[in-house]
């Protein structure tokens, strides 16, 4: 099984990403998840950028004992004793330089020649050779470069002492089948390449970063780069992530694995996130709040019978203690029962029916139907009494206007089976409704109490009515939950009514016995 080296450029190119900037003890903290993570080489920063980035990388390089600590440098020498003065006390100094090789780069951002690009390159990397043990050398923009001259350039770099040498696809312009190709033809045509760590850094402009990544090391890349959850320059690099679980759970294909403790990608992936305010989308791979998560009858029926009918990565796997099966709009029974079990509700065949159309239909109004919404259709479903004649709301109509008095108009089944309809006023719509309600309800109610609240947050949240009533001594409470305040209440009241109808039936049939 071939080892491949990880170099994390998350403190680097990720923090290149358009309103990242880390200070430095974030900097830091990222750094020792980084080597809980078991990256083989963290790029801190780009220690001649700035004060601050070179403060970072200083700390980091003598901070960080298991992986080694590398910083950016130009072809530069001012560069290189700037990088080696923050990197010196580091486990092992290692230092990244790089230099532009593409026609397009070197005419019109280095107005240079190739023989002057070549020149600085060997000189750069001697010159960083006489301190540090690891140079590597990049050829930014190497894949629109000229293969020749990448062939004689890189043969020089080595020459001069360069340990690694990194072939990026700096504009993310590559196809995998072309960068794989690059590395094939680098290790045909440098006769001292065998000297050196090939080394793949790839973008994602055209969505490739990963699938690049993996063709390079299927075509002799023995080192990485990238960054967790993909954040970088632009559209991002690589995500580690990606590649690692890729490896991982397709190593009957790649027959390569990296160092890395996948269980700490997802700890790692959500410090990252949270410390550069880049949020991580629901959809993304293996580190996506969703890469987990099943919502269809289908899928979720597959995933309870046998998780793998689904899931070809196990959420343990990466430090995510469950999979989920959220219910929404396309969930099935299965995972409806399942909830319900989880939920502690153990309901008849029925009336798991009955909770299930109610939870279907609430789908249709809600965006996202919560734990608490569960809990509360299953509860009334639960609680509801069956075979017992019981009022039922059937219509509801509220007219409301600041300066006119509010009018409920109620229709309501009355377990005679006939529909009363009535209208009545009151000071607020909810007395409206109750005073229409108590002059349909025969029997002489008394209103004891009435609370509201919202089951969970948000606009669409559904609102849970309490009522207390009395009749003939007796008490009783009743709960009606609607998206509607007004309709919740109507439906506590009727609930409340219901229940103490039937507990007065129960009194007088015990007095008669
Ligand atoms: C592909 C990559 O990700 S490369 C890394 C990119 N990262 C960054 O640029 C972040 C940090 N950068 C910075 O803080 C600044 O750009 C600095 C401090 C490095 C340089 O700042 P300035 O001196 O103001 O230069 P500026 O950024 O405007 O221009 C870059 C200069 O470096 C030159 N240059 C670019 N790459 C290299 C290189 N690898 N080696 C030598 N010179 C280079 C450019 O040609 C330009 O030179 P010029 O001033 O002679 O025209
Ligand atoms: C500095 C180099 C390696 C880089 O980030 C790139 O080419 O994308
Ligand atoms: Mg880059």
């Amino acid at each position: 099984m071939q080892k491949i080296n990880i170099f994390d450029t998350t403190l680097r190119d990720g923090e290149q990403s358009i309103g990242v900037n880390l200070n430095e003890l974030e900097k830091l903290e990222i750094a020792k998840q980084l080597e809980r993570l078991g990256v083989d080489i963290m790029e801190a920063g780009f220690p001649a950028s700035s004060k601050g980035d070179f403060q970072a990388v200083q700390t980091i390089a003598k901070s960080i004992r298991n992986s080694s600590v590398t910083g950016l440098a130009r072809a530069h020498k001012q560069d290189i004793d700037i990088a080696w003065d923050a990197l010196k006390d580091s486990a092992e100094p290692r230092l990244h330089i790089f230099l532009a090789t593409s026609p397009i780069h070197m005419t019109y951002k280095l107005q240079k020649s190739p023989e002057e690009v070549l020149a600085s390159a060997v000189e750069a990397v001697k010159y960083a050779k006489q301190r540090f043990p690891q140079v590597q050398w990049s050829a930014e923009d190497a894949s629109r470069s000229d293969k020749w001259f990448l062939v004689k350039i890189i043969t020089e770099v080595i020459k001069a002492g360069a340990t690694v040498i990194n072939l990026p696809d700096t504009v993310g312009y590559s196809t995998p089948e072309e960068y794989g190709n690059l590395f094939t033809f680098i290790q045909q045509n440098v006769p001292n390449i065998d000297q050196v760590i090939l080394s793949a850094h790839c973008h994602d402009d055209l969505g490739m970063a990963t699938a690049n990544s993996l063709s390079a090391i299927e075509n002799g890349a023995r080192q990485i780069e990238g960054t967790i959850n993909g954040i970088g320059e632009r559209a991002g690099n690589a995500a580690l992530e990606e590649i690692a679980v890729a490896l991982h759970i397709r190593n009957d294909y790649y027959k390569a694995k990296t160092g890395l403790k996948l269980k700490e990608i997802k700890h790692t992936s959500q410090l990252i996130s949270k410390l550069t305010g880049m949020v991580v989308p629901g959809n993304k791979a293996v580190v996506g709040a969703n890469a987990f998560a099943h919502e269809s009858g289908i899928h979720q029926d597959g995933v309870l019978k046998e998780a793998s009918t689904y899931e070809i990565i196990t959420p343990e796997l990466i430090g995510v203690s469950s999979n989920s099966l959220p219910l929404g709009k396309h969930s099935g029974r299965h995972a409806f029962k399942q909830k319900a079990f989880e939920l502690g509700f153990e309901l008849t065949p029925e009336k798991l029916k009955e909770a299930f159309d109610s939870f279907k239909a609430l789908t249709d109004r809600k965006k996202e139907v919560t734990e608490d919404d569960l809990f509360t259709i299953l509860t009334d479903k639960q609680t509801e009494q069956i075979n017992v004649r019981t009022y039922e709301l059937q219509n509801i109509q509220v007219q409301y206007g600041t300066n006119n008095v509010p009018t409920a108009t109620v229709v309501v089944k009355a377990p005679d089976g006939r529909f009363l309809e009535e209208a009545a006023t009151g000071a607020g719509s909810v007395e409206a409704i109750y005073n229409t309600l108590s002059r349909m309800i025969v029997e002489p109610i008394e209103l004891m109490d009435y609370k509201l609240q919202s089951i969970g947050s948000g606009r669409d949240a559904l609102a849970d009515a309490y009522v207390k009533v009395k009749y003939d001594g007796i008490e009783s409470g009743g709960r009606g939950s609607a998206q509607d305040v007004l309709e919740a209440s109507a439906r506590a009241y009727l609930n409340a009514v219901n229940r103490v109808i039937v507990q007065e039936e129960i009194k007088k049939e015990r007095l008669q016995v």
